[in-house]
């Protein structure tokens, strides 16, 4: 990557200046506009000179956002910068993760990958975009998931009242003390998943080929199905429901795009562009809807410890009030919690909390499983804190005991490291008064900026060895082994940073950890080869004979960027390990 300081500032002071530094591409915009001025008189009909007129617009705008816009002076790849296009093509491709790591080393820490939008690749910036203190909000970008839902849940709230008022809630939920509420919905499931999903694999042979992704997946959208409403999904033993996991990844890709192109979403256009996909969308946000009524109906005969029964306090809270103040005029601005903030919420938590937490526990397995010293370690560790021929077996697992496991945890975050299931950028709007970063890029009101997880978790001049799977880093240094330069943890954010950090980062910890800890525990895994795998290819086979960048390295674990993760396999064979209780 360049150096930022040989990098020119771009900030130009005057509309004069940034012309004076295009001089051939402005000549040319006001020459081209002659011949079609010529034409435009030519054309007999309506409908052609609107065209021409449309087009000689067009061409227009491209060169204004390449010469005289704001952002001109910044580098990036000229088509990115022309149009939105190839930003809308980088969601739906799922390489943009990759996209933002191959920039950055190519323009430097700031690349213009949009005509609106920065991307930014250093510590500074991490802060002057998401600290607590940053003159930013949620980016437009959001309002692709508040559209559909016709309402906006916390992740997606782009105004700061709102968003502090709903967040609010859903942190009295999920707060650390609130933990031990959601044990039995993390234990049973897993208990699920290695007494009947994996009820057959025995001590003597190796199982028949699993699928850790599609396996992990189905488990954490039943424990998140728990969580937030206390409904048995049961997609790890029925095929029911397991539509909910297999069509997030498409939706959240989907929407998450159509979010760049607002007026699309305003318009209802994307029912039209989209018409698969959409269909999909508002078969989960039914099933979302359908949920909240359940949920709200059964609420009485639920025990009071689920995400929902914090968020159901707070609207009949708010309906006493309104009843008790009909004739007062409230005080200060009051948000409101209807049935569609609970259905978006509802949808959203299920995105946010299944896939995130399932792509990291697939990763870390991933990781453990291609580097053989580390799993020895993890199986040490494992094996000193709950000792096979402890009566208990597998049972003394639990989120309290494996807190001791850190090893374990140092894995979990090195896999986030390398492979953040959030792996793009979350964009922020700079509000007006604009940002100021690392005293050298000023950024005027409305330019989106952000800084994409994958590239910076990724960058040499915050981590040693940045594409080595090294748990060590983590650990105190009287447990180092094999890190020497100190990394800056401070650029480490597959959570997130300061005010719209996850809120439910500490129960993703917990089922984590419980999930792997009990996998690592119980079972040998053996990797099955792309040779022995015949016919079954997975989509990075694919993408592995492009010879792309990140596609190629064996031990990297693939992932498609479609806000969240998408990601196949690895396919694996168990075997239960020598001695271990099960029941
Ligand atoms: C390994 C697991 C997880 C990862 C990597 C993760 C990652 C993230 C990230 C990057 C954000 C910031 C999004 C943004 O600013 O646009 C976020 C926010 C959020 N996450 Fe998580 N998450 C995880 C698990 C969970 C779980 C289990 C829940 C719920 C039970 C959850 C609920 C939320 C919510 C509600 C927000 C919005 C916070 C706000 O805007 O104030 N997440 N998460």
């Amino acid at each position: 990557m360049k150096d930022p300081a040989q990098q020119p500032s771009p900030h130009s002071p005057n509309m004069a200046a940034r012309f004076t530094h295009h001089p051939i591409l402005a000549t040319l915009c006001l020459v081209s506009c002659v011949p079609v001025f010529w034409f435009f008189l030519q054309t007999q009909t309506n409908f052609a000179k609107l065209a021409i007129l449309g087009i000689e617009l067009w061409l227009l705008t491209i060169v204004y956002r390449v010469t005289l816009h704001p952002l001109a002076k910044y580098p990036g790849p000229w088509y990115a910068v022309c149009a939105e296009f190839y930003n809308l093509f980088s969601c739906l491709c799922g390489e943009r993760h990759l996209h933002f790591k191959i920039w950055h080393d190519t323009y430097g820490p700031v690349v213009r990958y949009a005509p609106n939008r920065l991307s930014f690749c250093t510590a500074e910036a991490v802060q002057a975009i998401y600290g607590v203190r940053a003159n930013t909000q949620k980016s437009q970008v959001y309002n692709g998931f508040n559209i559909p839902f016709e309402a906006s849940a916390t992740l997606t709230c782009i105004d700061r009242g709102e968003h502090a008022f709903k967040r609010r809630i859903l942190k009295q939920a999920l707060e650390p003390s609130r933990l031990g509420d959601f044990e039995n919905s993390i234990l049973e499931n897993t208990r699920v998943l290695t007494g009947t999903v994996l009820g057959g694999v025995k001590e003597e042979n190796w199982s028949h080929v699993v699928d850790l992704s599609e396996t992990i997946q189905y488990l954490f959208t039943d424990m998140m199905g728990e969580t937030i409403f206390s409904k048995k999904l049961e997609v790890q033993t029925s095929k029911t429901n397991r539509f909910i996991p297999e069509l997030l990844p498409t939706a959240t890709a989907g929407i998450h795009a159509a979010g760049h192109v607002v007026l699309t979403l305003k318009l209802q256009l994307h029912r039209f562009l989209f018409p698969g996909m959409m269909r999909g969308v508002f078969r989960f946000i039914d099933l979302s809807r359908q949920q909240c009524i359940d949920r709200i109906r059964d609420s009485a005969t639920i025990p009071h410890h689920d995400v929902f029964s914090s968020l159901i306090d707070e609207k009949a809270r708010q309906e006493r009030q309104e009843t008790e103040l009909k004739s007062h005029k409230p005080s200060k601005k009051q948000y409101s919690l209807t049935l569609k903030d609970l259905t978006a919420e509802a949808g959203i938590l299920m995105v946010a909390g299944a896939d995130t937490s399932a792509t990291c526990t697939v990763s870390t397995l991933f990781y453990l499983l291609h580097y053989p010293d580390m799993l020895a370690k993890v199986r040490t560790e494992l094996d000193s804190v709950f000792p096979p021929d402890a009566p208990g077996g597998i049972e003394n697992i639990t989120p309290s005991t494996v807190a001791k496991c850190k090893y374990l945890y140092a894995c979990i975050d090195e896999a986030m490291r390398l492979s953040p299931p959030v792996s793009g950028l979350l964009p922020r709007e700079v509000l007006p008064g604009g940002i100021t970063i690392a005293d050298r890029w000023v950024i005027p009101a409305g330019v989106d900026v952000g800084v994409p997880a994958y590239a910076i978790h990724r960058d040499e001049r915050y981590w040693s060895a940045p594409h080595t799977f090294m748990p060590e880093r983590w650990l105190d240094s009287s447990d180092k082994t094999q890190n020497e330069k100190p990394d800056s943890k401070d650029v480490f954010m597959p959570f997130g940073v300061g005010r719209t950090i996850c809120v439910g980062k500490a129960i993703a910890y917990q089922e984590m950890g419980v999930v792997l800890a009990r996998m690592l525990w119980a079972y040998d895994f053996q990797v099955v080869s792309k040779e022995a795998r015949g016919w079954r290819k997975l989509y990075w086979d694919y993408v592995s004979e492009r010879q792309e960048w990140g596609r190629t390295q064996e031990n990297e674990f693939q992932m498609l960027d479609v806000f969240t993760s998408y990601h196949e396999g690895p396919l694996v064979q168990l075997r239960k390990r020598s001695g271990r209780d099960l029941q």
